[in-house]
């Protein structure tokens, strides 16, 4: 673990905004089972869960169009609409089933919560997706707000979508911590004003987490509260 901003030392904070897909839950084999479905409906040639990973973290559409190209369709565009279609349909029907919460995740929400913390989740998810996912893992009533990417005009890494969560908790993004996963959830924060830290082991497109921009690193949700909140106390 290493924080490096003072408020992060000091854990003072109003609230946190939490990213889902590589933050709170391992969503890759989903992500494999619908795009795999989807390829396949297409009679395209399948896809590597390795191969998905590098390119999750921007949102649905990016990672279709990036699925596509990597199975060399000659022309994305005249493909893509099918697509869409098809991998919402696949994804819908296995929601959650091939993913799990990563350790920590419930214990660390629980402690942020006990420090009186806001909580909102803020994913590049569509909100279709993201809503019961958090419900089958029993993340869902951590939060006062849930945001997927189709929430506001623009996804992260802009800006706009922790802005207007802040606005929605009320709280001045320099006392909300962001708490992410890759460079999208960094570029972000620091673009909005947001304190930010990135956990270790989710999907950063295949980048050292730590070469990104931001104020901690941390193993687990736990680690990060456990270091600041005497739990128990
Ligand atoms: O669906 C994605 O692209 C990633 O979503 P995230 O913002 O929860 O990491
Ligand atoms: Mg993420």
């Amino acid at each position: 673990m290493l924080l490096r901003h003072p408020a992060l030392q000091a854990f003072d904070f109003d609230a946190a905004i939490v990213d889902l897909d590589g933050t709170m839950v391992d969503t890759l084999g989903d992500f494999s089972a619908a795009l795999n479905g989807m390829l396949a409906d297409l009679q395209l040639p399948a896809i590597d869960p390795a191969a998905i990973e590098n390119m999750v973290g921007k949102g649905s559409e990016h990672l279709i169009r990036s699925v596509l190209a990597y199975v060399e369709v000659a022309d994305v565009e005249a493909r893509y609409p099918q697509a869409w279609e098809r991998y919402q349909h696949h994804y819908l029907a296995i929601n959650g089933q091939h993913a799990t919460v990563y350790d920590g995740v419930r214990e660390g929400l629980e402690a942020l919560r006990a420090q009186g913390l806001r909580l909102a989740c803020l994913t590049n998810k569509p909100l279709s997706f993201a809503q019961p996912l958090l419900r089958a893992k029993g993340l869902d009533g951590f939060f006062e707000w849930v945001f997927g990417g189709d929430s506001f005009e623009r996804k992260k890494p802009d800006p706009l979508p922790l802005i207007k969560t802040c606005e929605a908790l009320g709280t001045a993004p320099a006392r909300t911590l962001m708490i992410g996963d890759s460079s999208n959830d960094a570029k972000a924060a620091r673009a909005a004003g947001c304190p930010v830290v990135l956990v270790d082991y989710g999907y950063n497109h295949g980048e050292p987490v730590r070469g990104v921009d931001a104020d901690g690193w941390v193993g687990s949700l736990m680690e990060l509260t456990a270091a600041v909140v005497p739990l128990g106390a």
